[in-house]
């Protein structure tokens, strides 16, 4: 039994696995690490290995605490990925956007694939058919996009995520939604767009805290699954095992 602990930037989300079956998954703070892997642990005894990426502030040492209990693997740049990283700085690519896109190709082989992260920031990741990892975009995540908004400027009011009644908002609370939310739906299909006229052979998979909100409103198709990076952590950590 593995458990599998994903530290993103705002809270921290962990999956028992079984296999490749999830058993629970869970979503904390951080302030709550220690406390809620403790109970989780104390639920599945069986647990073997602790298997963690962090892109947060919460380093190795947090976890060393465990010791005891299980095996702890702190995943990093150094471990072994299925894929060729041809990111031009690959000492600064997230932990978070390696291990999705080890899951893309371990899950979907030989295939073009492009991972779409919508979390804090919205991350695109892209895997040609040959297994080169050559990177992708960064941009801010929906709630983000209403707390810029507001904490840099005067007069925009902080507002909780509200389906636009039209594109053209006729308030300022309608500007907002219609600003913040079409626009964050426009660009992520016009980014599929581009990579679809390039590509063919091509998928895409969708995942982070906005998974819901946004599969239903792409006009493009998409695997959605917002367990994805848990679940690729999973893989990552069996390919590790086969292959160190
Ligand atoms: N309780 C919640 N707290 C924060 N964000 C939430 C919550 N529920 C839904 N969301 C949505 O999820 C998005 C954040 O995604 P997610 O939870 O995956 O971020 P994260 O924990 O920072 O992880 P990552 O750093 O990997 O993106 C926000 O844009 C927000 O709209
Ligand atoms: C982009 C985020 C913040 C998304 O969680 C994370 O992957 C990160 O801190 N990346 C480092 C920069 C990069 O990936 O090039
Ligand atoms: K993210």
């Amino acid at each position: 039994m593995v458990l599998t602990v994903d530290v993103g930037n705002t809270r921290i989300k962990a999956a028992v696995f079984e296999e490749d079956t999830v058993l629970e998954s869970f979503v904390f703070e951080k302030n709550e690490l220690e406390k809620k892997i403790e109970k989780i642990l104390k639920k599945f005894p069986n647990c073997s290995d602790l298997v963690i990426a962090s892109v947060g502030n919460i380093e190795k040492h947090s976890f060393l605490i465990f010791e005891n209990l299980l095996n702890i693997h702190f995943l990093t740049d150094n471990d072994v990925f299925p894929f060729t990283n041809k990111y031009a700085t690959p000492k600064t690519l997230g932990i978070d956007r390696m291990i999705l896109a080890a899951g893309a190709t371990l899950q979907f082989p030989k295939k073009n694939r492009l991972v779409i992260d919508a979390g804090t920031c919205i991350t695109y990741d892209f895997i040609d058919e040959f297994d080169n990892y050559l990177g992708g975009a960064i941009s801010p995540g929906l709630r983000l996009r209403y707390e810029v908004l507001h904490n840099y400027t005067a007069r925009l009011p902080l507002l909780v995520l509200e389906e636009p009644e039209s594109y053209i908002g006729d308030t300022t609370a309608q500007a907002i939604h219609s600003g913040v939310v079409n626009g964050f739906v426009y660009e992520i299909d016009g980014f599929i767009d581009e990579y679809r006229t390039k590509f063919s052979n091509f998928i895409i998979i969708l995942t982070g805290g906005d998974t819901d909100f946004l599969a239903k409103r792409l006009k493009n198709t998409i695997f959605a699954n917002s367990n994805f990076l848990l679940e690729s952590l999973n893989q990552t950590f069996q390919y590790k095992i086969d292959n160190d």
